[in-house]
């Protein structure tokens, strides 16, 4: 179980004139930005919980918050029981972390990458064989597993990405819009992947932007707008709050409502 309560993150603006008031984001004053004001969510085993809201909302923030790559201003993160904000180290260990920057290193094929990444975090070379094996089997990877990861397109790229993120079995996976750059045969089988971690109940958070991907494997959803949660709840509860059984609808209705 991953608890987030009151999380808050300001960053530095740099000095300029003052803009006029009508051009400011509500979430600049007095020389700081503060792009994530109040977010709070949980996600328990078994379940994937869909971090939704417009762009600048606040999601990576949040989630770079969560894998402890930015330290929070305020709030709490507990992973089951565990305060990661206290124990970083123990975070890093505990938690898988796609972000649009996880990189691979050109020179080593796909496979040697996920490798390497998994004899960092202490895998024994069977353990690693079996696991790198499984993988490329699930995310469709073997016909690449050979080509270095400079030659290999983009959507093969981020499937290499989250495979890395993965490698070491986390406790808790939390992937930022990890279907970017997907086909649409590659991200059916990331969707299928990201919904397999719900027999293993291992809790999983991811952002996107499209609603067909969290009416198909989410089971909760966290609505982040101006740097605040403005729904948190199930599916079920989201797609019926306007009454129309339509998540767009409700979406876009939670967003109209401010937050
Ligand atoms: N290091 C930083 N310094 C200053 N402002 C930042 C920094 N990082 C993020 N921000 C600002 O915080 C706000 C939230 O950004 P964030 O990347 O978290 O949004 P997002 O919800 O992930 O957006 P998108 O859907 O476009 O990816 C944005 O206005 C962004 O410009």
């Amino acid at each position: 179980m991953i608890e987030v309560k009151g999380l808050a993150k300001r960053f530095r603006l740099p000095k300029r004139g003052a803009a006029p008031a009508s051009a400011r984001d509500v979430r600049e004053h007095d020389g700081w930005f503060h792009a994530v004001r109040d977010v709070s969510f949980s996600c328990a085993p078994g379940e994937v919980l869909g971090l939704l809201g417009p762009n600048g909302a606040g999601k990576t923030t949040t989630l770079r918050l969560l894998s402890t790559a930015l330290t929070p201003d305020a709030g709490s993160i507990h992973a089951n029981g565990v305060d990661l904000l206290r124990d970083p180290l123990v975070a890093r260990q505990y938690i898988g972390f796609l972000s649009g920057s996880t990189g691979l290193y050109g020179r080593l094929t796909a496979r040697e990458n996920v490798e390497y990444f998994g004899k960092l975090h202490g895998m024994r070379p069977d353990h690693l064989k079996r696991r790198c094996d499984e993988l490329f089997t699930l995310l469709d990877m073997n016909e690449y597993g050979n080509k270095r990861a400079d030659q290999l397109s983009t959507g093969m790229k981020q499937k290499c990405a989250i495979a890395r993120t993965v490698v070491h079995e986390p406790q808790i996976v939390i992937l930022d819009e990890p279907t970017t750059g997907l086909d649409v045969m590659s991200a059916k089988i990331l969707l299928d992947f990201i919904a397999s971690y719900k027999a293993l109940r291992v809790p999983l958070i991811f952002s996107t932007h499209h609603l067909h991907e969290v009416e198909k494997v989410c089971d909760r959803v966290c609505i982040v707008n101006h740097g605040v949660t403005a729904f948190h709840g199930t599916v079920d509860a989201l797609r019926h709050l306007g009454g129309s059984a339509d998540l767009y609808d409700a979406f876009v209705g939670v967003i109209h409502r401010g937050g």
